[in-house]
């Protein structure tokens, strides 16, 4: 496929963003979001041909196999049905399965806040990693502060003891409810952290009060139960519905618990609202399709290797760590599938934090560093509105459109010399110091804009992410639905724990054998 960005390939990105109708023909809109991409390298042209490329990569075609519940993980055989937790599910066979999952957990929760556990729940331990982490922890944080009723969520997810420990400090285990969350339920680190909240749970309450105090969430419910979790307090997950798209399952129980029903049940119908756009709308005004589009030609075509994730919200600091793993754990993959495209970047490596913090930090290298990045500005235009200080959530958006600017215009050496002058500065040291003032501009950005931090308004968000990712992968010709790169470290780690015990001495990379045996020594 030939690179069109046309005329406006080789004009300057600030020129670009200037153009007449770019305001009209790139801010595109969806449900309770509005993406401005004006500032992306990219034009009508390309997305036109990228359009077409789709439609020869038959996206439609894969739209409609993920909502009708066809195998659309191949390498797995099987579905995928994360959407259809949401709703929007009566034609799957599975309709019926999933809304008995949701009652149970729905019942368990009002039994909880209920206080029929036999105890008031005021602390819920969830143990998980990776998808059964990072969703829970976004959306605690995202939504926590609309006045949650239940009890307090710690996390505890690194097989460090440190994290266990920070976990349960000043935690009475009277009342508290230790929820393992793990679709395998053999996931290594989980599975230690569990295992230690068990011990704690027996040194401070005893064997007979344990079970009481346990609940577990799993695709493998004998698993569970082998822990130690009561049979009606393991919650199931379907295979299909894979960890990183999961926060809506049964894996997001300590959110339903904490947050109650009321406030779950908007945060799945934003999200479902996303569902019926992203399977309803035409390519051509399909929000999470045509971010996927863009996705293609910005990383894929020209490059760009880097997406960082700015979210200027306190309250989605935790956006970036969830999107580096629905990112990168779904497209960060050599195209493999039947209809792979040849590109030699595939997911971006995606990063970032909460704004402002970065911009006291690694924001010097967006600005003037040698690689780029194509930066992503998550606002809420409302930010501060709620907390009763509108001036600081004012600077915020400020800061946050200051910093999309500064991407774009850069600074002249002209324009430094004439700041610097303008404040006094002496001729010999504008001479000196102007170069080093001097930024190119033409940085990439695009801008979410969320009028209010809601559950509505999250659900949507994280579905068009979801979707995005999907489209990406389709686009791509990736599966971004199975992650065989992590299984390797895993069946290393097992072996080389063997070979630190001495359980096996089988010869290894020298510089793994020389680790081994440091630690030994250190441990001894
Ligand atoms: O939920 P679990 O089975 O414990 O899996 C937790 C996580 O670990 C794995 O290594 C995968 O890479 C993730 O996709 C998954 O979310």
């Amino acid at each position: 496929m030939t690179d069109t960005i046309g005329a406006s390939h080789s004009q300057p990105l600030k020129d670009i963003a200037r153009e007449e109708g770019r305001l009209n023909e790139f801010v595109w809109v969806g449900p309770h979001i509005e993406a401005d991409v004006t500032r992306q390298p990219f034009s009508g042209a390309a997305l036109a041909e990228i359009m077409e490329f789709a439609d020869s990569q038959e996206l439609t075609q894969s739209i409609q196999m993920l909502f009708a519940g066809e195998v659309i993980n191949g390498s797995e055989n099987r579905p995928a049905l994360h959407w259809a937790l949401r709703g929007n599910n009566d034609h799957l066979a599975k309709a019926s399965e999933f809304a008995e999952q949701a009652k149970a957990c729905r019942e368990f929760a009002d039994k909880v806040s209920s206080g029929a556990l036999g105890f008031e729940v005021k602390t819920i331990l969830h143990i998980g990693i990776g998808g059964s982490d990072l969703g829970p922890r976004l959306i605690w944080d995202a939504l926590r502060p609309l006045g949650h009723k239940g009890p307090n969520i710690r996390f505890c997810a690194n097989v460090d003891p440190a994290d266990f420990a920070e976990a349960t400090e000043g935690l009475d285990a009277k009342s508290t409810l230790v929820i393992v969350v793990s679709k395998s339920f053999k996931t290594p680190e989980t599975q230690a952290n569990a295992q230690l909240a068990r011990q704690w749970l027996i040194s401070e309450l005893g064997e007979d009060n344990l079970n009481d105090h346990m609940a577990a969430v799993s695709s493998a419910p004998d698993l569970a139960q082998a822990w130690g979790a009561p049979a009606d307090r393991i919650f199931p997950m379907d295979s299909a519905v894979g960890g990183r798209y999961s926060v809506w399952s049964s894996v997001g129980l300590s959110l339903m618990i904490a947050l109650g029903s009321e406030i779950w049940s908007e945060f799945l119908g934003g999200a479902a609202e996303m569902d019926a756009h992203f399977r309803d709308a035409p390519l051509k005004d399909n929000l999470p399709a045509k971010l996927a589009m863009m996705d293609y030609h910005v990383h894929s075509q020209r490059g760009i290797a880097s997406r960082v994730v700015l979210a200027y919200a306190h309250r989605l600091r935790k956006l970036p760590d969830f999107l580096q793993q629905l990112e990168m754990e779904s497209n960060g993959k050599s195209a493999a599938s039947g209809r792979g495209v040849k590109t030699d970047i595939t997911a971006p490596i995606t990063w970032g934090s909460v704004g402002t913090l970065g911009q006291h930090s690694f924001h010097q290298l967006l600005h003037q560093g040698i690689d780029r990045s194509a930066a992503e500005f998550v606002v809420s235009l409302n930010a501060g509105v709620k907390e009763g200080d509108k001036k600081n959530g004012q600077s915020l958006l400020a800061n946050a459109y200051a910093q999309a600017e500064a991407f774009l215009v850069g600074r002249s050496e002209a324009e430094a010399e004439a700041q610097l002058r303008e404040k006094g500065v002496d001729e010999e040291t504008i001479k000196m110091r102007a170069p080093h003032m001097h930024m190119d501009g033409g940085r990439a950005s695009s801008m979410f804009l969320l009028e209010d931090i809601t559950p509505r308004s999250v659900g949507a968000l994280i579905a068009m992410y979801e979707h995005r990712t999907f489209a990406y992968g389709m686009l791509l010709g990736i599966n971004p639905f199975d992650q065989w790169g992590v299984e390797l470290g895993k069946v290393m780690a097992e072996e080389i724990d063997n070979a630190i015990s001495g359980e096996t001495s089988k010869e290894r990379d020298p510089t793994t054998m020389r680790l081994i045996q440091k630690t030994q020594d250190a441990r001894r």
